[in-house]
C-alpha cells in the first residue's frame, strides 16, 4: 500500500500521520509528520511540489494550520497519504525524510486556553475518598456535567523537560498553621490532551454533534500535581498552584482522523444527561458522544505501575467540548483540554500515585527493589498511549517523559 518500507504494526505507519514541531541543528522550528522512524520536513516537501501552503508548514507551531478548521486538516492529510503511498512521489519525498535520530522535538501547539477536566468516574471517586472522606466520593453534580477548571497554559511544556519540584504552602494535618516549602506529596496524572482548532466566535456555543470540526487531535498529557499544596488550596475554588508549575505534553498531535478505528462506546451515563450533552447516533453507527479505545502505561524509574485505559472514562471529548462552550466561550486554535486522569476500576489500571499508594499508605514497589509513595528527587516517568488502527495496524502516540529536579 505504501513505497515506505515499514511493518505493519509500526506505531507511526501510513494510518497515522502525526504532526509535530521539529528542528535539526541549525535551522528553523517547522512542521514535521512522523512516519516510521523519519520525520517528513512538509514544507520543503509541499514546497517542491510547487504548493502554496508553505508558510502553514515553516511555522514554529502548528497554530496557523489549527486556524485553517477541518477542511483543511482532511485535504492535508489526503495529500500526504498521496504523496507516502504513490511511487510517483517517491523520490522527492524522500529526499525531505528526516531520521527521528537528528531532529529535536518542540512544545507542538502555542497553548491558547488550556482546561483540565475530571472525567473519569474511578479516579474522582477515589479522589473523593481521600480528599474528602466524611462526604460523597462523588459531589452531586458530577454525574450531570463534565467537572473541569482552568489551567496555566504558559506552563504547558513539551515531553523531555525536567520539572522542578515546586515550592508552596501545605498544612501537615499535626500543624496548627501551614508551613512553607518544597511539595513531599509530589504525583503525576496520566491523561489525554485534545488540541482544538477553527475558533469560534464569543457568545456562539459549539453543539455537541459538531464538535469534530474543533477537535483536531490528541497527545498524552501528564498534569504534574502537588497533592499536598492542592489539598490546602483548593477549597472552595479549586486547583491552582499545586497543578499550574508543569503540565508536559507529547510532541506529537495524533488526528482524529487517525483514530477512527478506535471509537467505541461510553461505559454508559446515568442519569442521561441533559439534551445538549447527549450523544446522537451518526451515519456510521457510532454515536457523537463516543470514547476512545486508547491503552496507556506508566513507567516510573523503569517498572510499569499501571496501565490506564480511556474506554473506562464517563465523558468523551465531544461532551467536554460541548460542555466548555456551552455558555458562548470562544475556542481559540491552539486550545488544549486534558481529559482528567484516567484510571479504571483495577488498582493498576490508576493513573496517579496518589491512588497508586491510596495517599501514601501503600508502598509501590519498582523493578530495582526501591520503594515509592509519591515521586523522590531524579525520577523520571514515561507515559506512552496506542490505540488500534484499520486492518489490525497500531497508531502510536508517542511518549510523554519528565524528570524529577530538585525544588529552587
Ligand atoms: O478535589 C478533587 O476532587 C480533585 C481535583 C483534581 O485532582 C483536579 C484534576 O486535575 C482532575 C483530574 O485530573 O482528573
Ligand atoms: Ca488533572
Ligand atoms: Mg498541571
Amino acid at each position: 500500500m505504501t513505497w515506505l518500507d515499514l511493518p505493519a504494526d509500526h506505531p507511526f505507519g501510513i494510518h497515522n500521520l502525526p504532526y509535530g514541531v521539529f528542528s535539526t541543528h541549525g535551522t528553523q522550528r517547522r512542521v514535521g509528520v512522523r512516519v516510521g522512524d523519519h520525520v517528513l520536513d512538509v514544507a520543503a516537501c509541499a514546497e517542491q511540489a510547487g504548493m502554496e501552503s508553505g508558510a502553514v508548514w515553516r511555522a514554529g507551531s502548528l497554530n496557523p494550520f489549527l486556524a485553517q478548521g477541518r477542511a483543511a486538516w482532511t485535504a492535508a492529510r489526503e495529500w500526504l497519504t498521496e504523496q507516502l503511498t504513490n511511487e510517483a512521489h517517491r523520490e522527492c519525498v524522500e529526499a525531505h525524510l528526516v531520521p527521528v535520530a537528528e531532529v529535536t522535538m518542540h512544545l507542538p501547539i502555542e497553548v491558547a486556553d488550556y482546561v483540565d477536566f475530571y472525567a473519569s468516574e474511578h479516579h474522582a471517586t477515589n479522589v473523593g475518598r481521600m480528599f474528602r472522606p466524611d462526604s460523597e466520593p462523588l459531589t452531586p453534580n458530577w454525574k450531570h456535567l463534565p467537572i473541569g477548571y482552568h489551567g496555566r497554559s504558559g506552563t504547558v511544556v513539551v515531553s523531555g523537560t525536567d520539572i522542578v519540584r515546586p515550592c508552596g504552602q501545605r498544612k501537615p494535618p499535626t500543624e496548627p498553621v501551614p508551613v512553607f516549602g518544597p511539595s513531599a506529596r509530589l504525583d503525576i496524572e496520566a491523561e489525554l490532551g485534545f488540541v482544538i482548532g477553527g475558533a469560534t466566535t464569543l457568545g456562539a456555543p459549539v453543539a455537541l454533534a459538531d464538535a469534530g470540526e474543533h477537535l483536531f487531535g490528541v497527545v498524552i498529557l501528564n498534569d504534574w500535581s502537588a497533592r499536598d499544596l492542592q489539598a490546602w488550596e483548593y477549597v472552595p475554588l479549586g486547583p491552582f498552584l499545586g497543578k499550574s508549575f508543569a503540565t508536559s505534553i507529547s510532541p506529537w498531535v495524533v488526528t482524529m482522523d487517525a483514530l477512527g478505528a478506535a471509537r467505541v462506546p461510553l461505559p454508559g451515563q446515568d442519569p442521561e444527561p441533559l439534551p445538549y450533552l447527549r450523544g446522537e447516533p451518526t451515519a456510521d453507527g457510532a454515536s457523537t458522544a463516543s470514547g476512545l479505545d486508547i491503552s496507556l502505561e506508566v513507567e516510573w524509574n523503569g517498572t510499569v505501575v499501571a496501565r490506564p485505559q480511556f474506554r473506562d472514562m464517563y465523558w468523551s471529548p465531544a461532551q467536554m467540548l460541548a460542555h466548555m462552550t456551552v455558555n458562548g466561550a470562544t475556542l481559540r486554535d491552539g486550545d488544549l483540554f486534558g481529559s482528567g486522569t484516567i484510571s479504571g476500576a483495577e488498582k493498576d489500571t490508576r493513573g496517579s500515585f496518589l491512588e497508586l499508594s491510596w495517599s501514601g499508605a501503600e508502598r509501590v514497589t519498582l523493578a530495582d527493589g526501591s520503594q515509592r509513595t509519591f515521586l523522590e528527587d531524579g525520577d523520571t516517568v514515561v507515559l506512552t498511549a496506542v490505540a488500534p488502527g484499520p486492518d489490525g495496524s497500531v497508531i502510536g502516540l508517542g511518549e510523554c517523559v519528565g524528570r524529577v529536579l530538585p525544588a529552587r
